[in-house]
C-alpha cells in the first residue's frame, strides 16, 4: 500500500530540473520529522516547509499497488506532447518508493525524479536523484544527479556534503516555516544573501531559488 498525501502537475521550482513541468507526488510521512507542530522543535529535521501528514490533500489517498498509483499519476499529466517527468517527494518518499512502482511508472511512460533526504537506500531506475542532507542526519547515498543543501545549516556546512558524488551542488535558501508560501520574509531574504555570498566565494556551489514560490504556484 502506497500513502499520498498529494499528487499535483506543476513546474519543478527547483534545482537544474528547475522550469520543467511535473507530476508532484508527494507521499506521506517522514523519517526526520512526524509533521506534528508540537514536536517540530525536537525533530531532527525542524525547518520543514510542507505538510505530509495523512492522505488528505489534492489527488492523495491510498494505492494498493503500483500500477493503481501509476495510473493514477499518468492521469495528471497533459495530453501534449513532452516527455512526462514525476518528482517523488514527501515527507520522505523513500520510505515508500520500491522497485515496483519505479518500474511501473517507467512503463506508462514516465521519467522518476526523487527528492530525498538521503539517509536511507535508492532503489534501482531512478533517473533523477536529488539528495538534499539536514544536519543532524547521516547521508547513505553515495552518489546523486544533484545535491541540494537548505542554507544555512549551522551544524551542515557545505564543504561536508562534497563527499556525496553529485553532478551539480546548489544551496537553497532556508525559508521561515512559519512565514505563508508565496510571500517574501526578512528570515528568508537574509538567508538568500548568505547563500549568494557563499556561491560568490566557493563557485563549486551554484543558488537555487524555490521558484515555485516566487511564482505563487504549487
Ligand atoms: C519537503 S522536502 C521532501 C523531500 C525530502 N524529505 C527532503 O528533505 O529532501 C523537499 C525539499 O524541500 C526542502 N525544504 C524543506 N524545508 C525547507 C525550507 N524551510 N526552506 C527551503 N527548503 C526547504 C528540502 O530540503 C527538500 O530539498
Ligand atoms: N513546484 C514545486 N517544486 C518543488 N521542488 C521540490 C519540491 C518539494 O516539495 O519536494 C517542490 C514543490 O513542492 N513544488
Ligand atoms: S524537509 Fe524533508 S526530511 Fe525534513 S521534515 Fe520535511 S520532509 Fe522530512
Ligand atoms: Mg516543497
Amino acid at each position: 500500500m502506497y500513502r499520498v498525501k498529494e499528487a499535483f502537475y506543476t513546474l519543478q521550482g527547483e534545482g537544474a530540473q528547475a522550469g520543467r513541468a511535473a507530476v508532484f507526488c508527494r507521499f506521506s510521512k517522514c523519517n526526520l520529522w512526524n509533521g506534528r507542530e508540537k514536536d517540530r522543535a525536537s525533530a531532527v529535521c525542524n525547518f520543514c516547509d510542507t505538510d505530509f501528514v495523512g492522505t488528505d490533500g489534492q489527488n492523495g489517498g491510498c494505492f494498493d499497488s503500483p500500477q493503481a498509483l501509476a495510473a493514477h499519476i499518468l492521469a495528471l499529466w497533459p495530453d501534449a506532447p513532452g516527455a512526462p517527468y514525476v518528482v517523488c517527494t514527501g515527507g520522505e518518499p523513500l520510505l515508500q518508493l520500491d522497485e515496483p512502482l519505479i518500474q511501473a511508472l517507467h512503463e506508462v511512460g514516465f521519467e522518476v525524479g526523487v527528492e530525498t533526504n538521503g539517509t536511507l537506500p535508492a532503489p534501482e531506475g531512478i533517473d533523477w536523484l536529488c539528495v538534499s542532507p539536514k544536519a543532524d542526519a547521516p547521508v547513505v547515498i553515495t552518489d546523486c544527479d544533484e545535491l541540494k543543501l537548505v542554507y544555512p545549516q549551522p551544524l551542515a556546512p557545505p564543504e561536508r556534503f562534497l563527499s556525496v558524488r553529485a553532478k551539480h551542488y546548489f544551496l537553497s535558501p532556508m525559508a521561515s516555516p512559519a512565514v505563508p508560501d508565496h510571500e517574501p520574509d526578512a528570515i528568508k531574504q537574509s538567508n538568500t544573501r548568505k547563500a549568494t555570498d557563499y556561491c560568490l566565494a566557493h563557485p563549486q556551489w551554484r543558488l537555487t531559488l524555490q521558484m515555485h514560490k516566487i511564482l505563487g504556484i504549487d
